[in-house]
C-alpha cells in the first residue's frame, strides 16, 4: 500500500475511493479497521463513522486505522474529512489531525477541503459552496454539524492545541515550489496550514508540493494530484477495478436532510413509490421496520424509496422534541436493521442517501470491504461488496452530492431491474 486514507464516514470514504480510482490507483474501500492483513491495494481506504462523535474516540479510532494502515506498508497517510468541513466547535477535524500529526511526526500537513466539481472552493481561507459562502449554504442548518462560520483557519483554531497558518490564493497560483515554500515556511509555528485552492489544477499543484508529505488533510479533491506522484516515481500498477454491475430489486434510503438530498428526493417521488418516516413515530415505535420492508419488496420492481428526509424546521423540531442524537440514532437504526432484512429478502442495490445514514447501513450489513464502480455522479461511485454471503451493490450518497436524478441514476447505474 502506497497511500493509506482514514475516512470520517462513509459517504466520504467512498468519495475518496472515487477520486484515487479515477486517478488511476488501485483502491479498495475497508468498512471500518480491518482486523489483521488483507490483499494488497495501491490505495487503501478505511471509513470510519467518527465525524459526529466524542473527539476523545474519534481521535482513538483514527490512530487505531493509522496503526493498521502503517502495516500495510502506507507511506503518506491522508485524513479525508467533508468538502464542507462538517464540524463543531470541539471536533473532530483538529483533534484527529493534530493525533495523526504527532503520530507520524509529520511536519506542516495541508487542511483543504476544497471539491471543485461539486462546487465547494476556498479562497483567503473561506469556503464556499457554489457562489455562497458556506455559512449561506444551507449547511449553517445542519442537523448534526451546522457550518456557521466559512472561516476555515478560525474554525479549525477553535478545535486545536496548536496554530493554524494559511497559505493564500495569491501563492497557490504561482504554483508547487512556492507552495512547498509557504509550507516549510508556516511549519516553523504550526502544523497545520489551510491552503486556498479554486481550480482542479490548483489541487494538483498543490498536490505536486506534497509529494513527501507524511500527512495530508482534506475533502476528497486533495486526491487529484496523488496518484501522478506515485506514477512519476514508478510505483503504479495499471489500475483497474474488481467491480461489476449486479441485476435484481434495488431501493433508495434517504436520510439526509440536506437541500439537494430533499429535491432528490421531491425528484424520486415523481416518478417512484415512497414510504415516509416520521422522527415522531420512530420514536414511538408506531412504524415498524417489517411495515417499510414490506412496502419496499411488493414495490420492488419500481425503485421505491423510504425516507426520513425533512426540512431543517421539521428537523429542528423533532430535535427539540426528543434531542439531536436520540432521534438521529434511532433514525439511523431503523434505516440499518431495514437494510438487513432488504438484503435477506433479497434486495441486491441499495442507493443510501447522507453519511450517517450510509455508516448506519454499511455497519448493520456487516459489509467489510467495497470494490469502486464506476461514478453515478460527481463524488458518487457505485460500489461492490458482500453482505453476509450475499452479493450486493451500494451507493453511499453524500447529503449535498448528486443531480436530482440521483436515486433512479444510481439504481440504473448499479444495475437493478425493473
Ligand atoms: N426527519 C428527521 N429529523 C431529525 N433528524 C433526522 C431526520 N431525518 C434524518 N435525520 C438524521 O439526520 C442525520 C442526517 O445525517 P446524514 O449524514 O445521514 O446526512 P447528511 O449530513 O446530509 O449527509 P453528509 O454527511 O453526507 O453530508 C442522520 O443522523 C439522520 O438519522
Ligand atoms: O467531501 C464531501 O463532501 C463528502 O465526501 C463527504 O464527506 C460526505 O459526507
Amino acid at each position: 500500500m502506497l497511500l493509506g486514507a482514514i475516512a470520517d464516514d462513509f459517504t466520504g470514504a467512498s468519495d475518496l475511493a472515487n477520486m484515487l480510482a479515477r486517478n488511476g490507483m488501485a483502491t479498495t474501500l475497508y468498512v471500518g479497521v480491518p482486523e489483521g492483513d488483507v490483499a494488497p491495494a495501491e490505495a487503501g481506504v478505511v471509513a470510519l463513522k467518527t465525524r459526529s462523535i466524542a473527539p476523545g474516540d474519534a481521535v482513538r479510532q483514527s490512530l487505531d486505522g493509522l496503526a493498521w494502515l502503517q502495516r500495510q506498508g502506507a507511506g503518506q497517510i491522508l485524513f479525508k474529512y467533508c468538502s464542507t468541513f462538517d464540524s463543531t466547535p470541539e471536533g473532530n477535524i483538529g483533534p484527529v489531525a493534530e493525533a495523526l500529526s504527532a503520530a507520524l511526526d509529520a511536519g506542516v500537513a495541508v487542511v483543504c477541503p476544497v471539491f471543485p466539481a461539486t462546487g465547494r472552493t476556498l479562497y483567503q481561507g473561506h469556503l464556499f459552496v457554489g457562489d455562497r459562502l458556506l455559512n449561506e449554504s444551507g449547511m449553517e442548518k445542519h442537523p448534526l454539524t451546522p457550518m456557521t462560520d466559512p472561516d476555515i483557519r478560525r474554525w479549525l483554531r477553535r478545535q486545536t492545541r496548536g496554530e493554524v497558518g494559511l497559505v493564500p490564493y495569491a501563492v497557490v497560483r504561482q504554483g508547487a515550489e512556492a507552495i512547498r515554500a509557504a509550507l516549510a515556511e508556516i511549519g516553523k509555528t504550526a502544523k497545520l496550514a489551510v491552503v486556498d485552492a479554486v481550480t482542479d489544477d490548483d489541487l494538483k499543484a498543490i498536490g505536486a508540493a506534497i509529494a513527501d508529505a507524511r500527512l495530508i488533510t482534506g475533502g476528497s479533491g486533495i486526491a487529484i494530484g496523488l496518484p501522478d506522484n506515485f506514477r512519476k516515481a514508478g510505483k503504479l500498477g495499471a489500475g483497474g477495478t474488481a467491480y461489476s454491475g449486479l441485476s435484481g430489486p434495488g431501493v433508495a434510503l434517504s436520510g439526509s436532510c440536506s437541500r439537494a438530498s430533499l429535491a432528490q428526493l421531491a425528484r424520486h417521488l415523481e416518478g417512484h413509490p415512497g414510504f415516509a418516516l416520521r422522527p415522531d413515530a420512530v420514536m414511538a415505535g408506531d412504524v415498524t421496520v417489517a411495515a417499510a420492508r414490506d412496502f419496499v419488496l411488493s414495490h420492488a420492481d419500481e425503485a421505491p424509496i423510504v425516507h426520513s428526509s425533512a426540512d431543517p424546521d421539521a428537523v429542528k423540531a423533532a430535535q427539540e422534541r426528543f434531542g439531536r442524537e436520540a432521534v438521529a440514532g434511532a433514525i439511523e437504526r431503523f434505516f440499518g436493521t431495514l437494510a438487513q432484512e432488504l438484503v435477506a429478502a433479497g434486495v441486491t442495490c441499495i442507493a443510501v442517501g447522507g453519511g450517517e445514514t450510509s455508516g448506519a447501513v454499511v455497519a448493520a450489513l456487516g459489509v467489510r470491504q467495497l470494490a469502486i464502480g464506476p461514478e453515478i455522479d460527481p463524488g458518487v461511485p457505485a460500489l461492490a461488496g458482500e453482505a453476509g454471503a450475499r452479493s450486493i451493490r451500494l451507493a453511499l450518497k453524500s447529503g449535498n452530492f448528486g443531480a436530482s436524478d440521483f436515486y433512479a441514476k444510481a439504481l440504473d447505474v448499479m444495475g437493478t431491474s425493473r
